[in-house]
């Protein structure tokens, strides 16, 4: 049995390190949960990013026994191109490489674009996934800055002169579409009965 005032446990699924390095990061110490990671490759499904990552959800939940979790998807959509690659950027990413992300967008004057993390969250006595969704915007340029995590190199934030790979951690994680989503959730976290009452 656990403490009166232990933290419940909530399970990350994930098979991206960069993506728990960032949640461990921005999350920090004020977050009502104990987060524990699992890495697990769940499949990278089609269609629109609330419903990929509701679905996501639930194959993870169905995975740990339909313990919490979470889990996040994480688009890059061009304004030019309606959102796409979207939900596909994994895939464009691996077959384009950082350079072939750029030269997409080589007919369209528009270069803007904007990162978004939708976090989903499977809630045991609701038996449904809760969406948190969090953006940021900014435009496509040319690879800059080291090849630390998936298209950082590409993606230059609204407001500022560097890209993602080539700011302070510190900066992105307080900035980032992560961290807008995490926000979106962890308010939620903080207001929600179920953890304030401990129950
Ligand atoms: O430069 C980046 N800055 C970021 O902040 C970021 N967040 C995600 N990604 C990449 O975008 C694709 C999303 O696909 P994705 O959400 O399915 O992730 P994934 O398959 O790697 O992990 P997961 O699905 O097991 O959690 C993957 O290629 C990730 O590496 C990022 N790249
Ligand atoms: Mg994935």
């Amino acid at each position: 049995m656990s403490a009166p005032n232990a933290k419940k446990v909530v399970t990350f699924i994930t098979g991206n390190a960069r993506k728990l390095e960032e949640v461990t990061a921005i999350l920090g110490k004020d977050f009502p949960f104990t987060i524990e990671a699992h890495k697990v490759d769940l499949p990278e499904l089609q269609g629109e990013p609330r419903e990929i990552a509701k679905q996501k959800c639930l194959l993870a939940a169905e995975k740990m026994d339909f313990k919490p979790v979470i889990v996040e998807d994480t688009c890059l959509c061009y304004n030019a191109l309606n959102g796409l690659p979207g939900p596909y950027i994994k895939w464009f990413l691996d077959k384009c490489g950082r350079e072939g992300l750029y030269k997409l967008l080589a007919g369209y004057e528009d270069k803007s674009a904007y990162a978004l993390c939708t976090f989903a969250f499977y809630d045991p006595e609701q038996k449904e996934a809760v969406i948190f969704e969090g953006k940021c915007h900014g435009r496509i340029v040319p690879p800059r800055g080291p090849d630390y995590f998936g298209w950082d190199p590409v993606f230059q934030p609204d407001g500022y002169d560097v890209t993602y790979a080539e700011m302070d951690k510190g900066i992105k994680n307080t900035i980032s579409h992560r961290f807008n989503a995490l926000l979106a959730m962890k308010n939620h976290f903080l207001t929600s009965d179920s953890v304030n009452n401990g129950s």
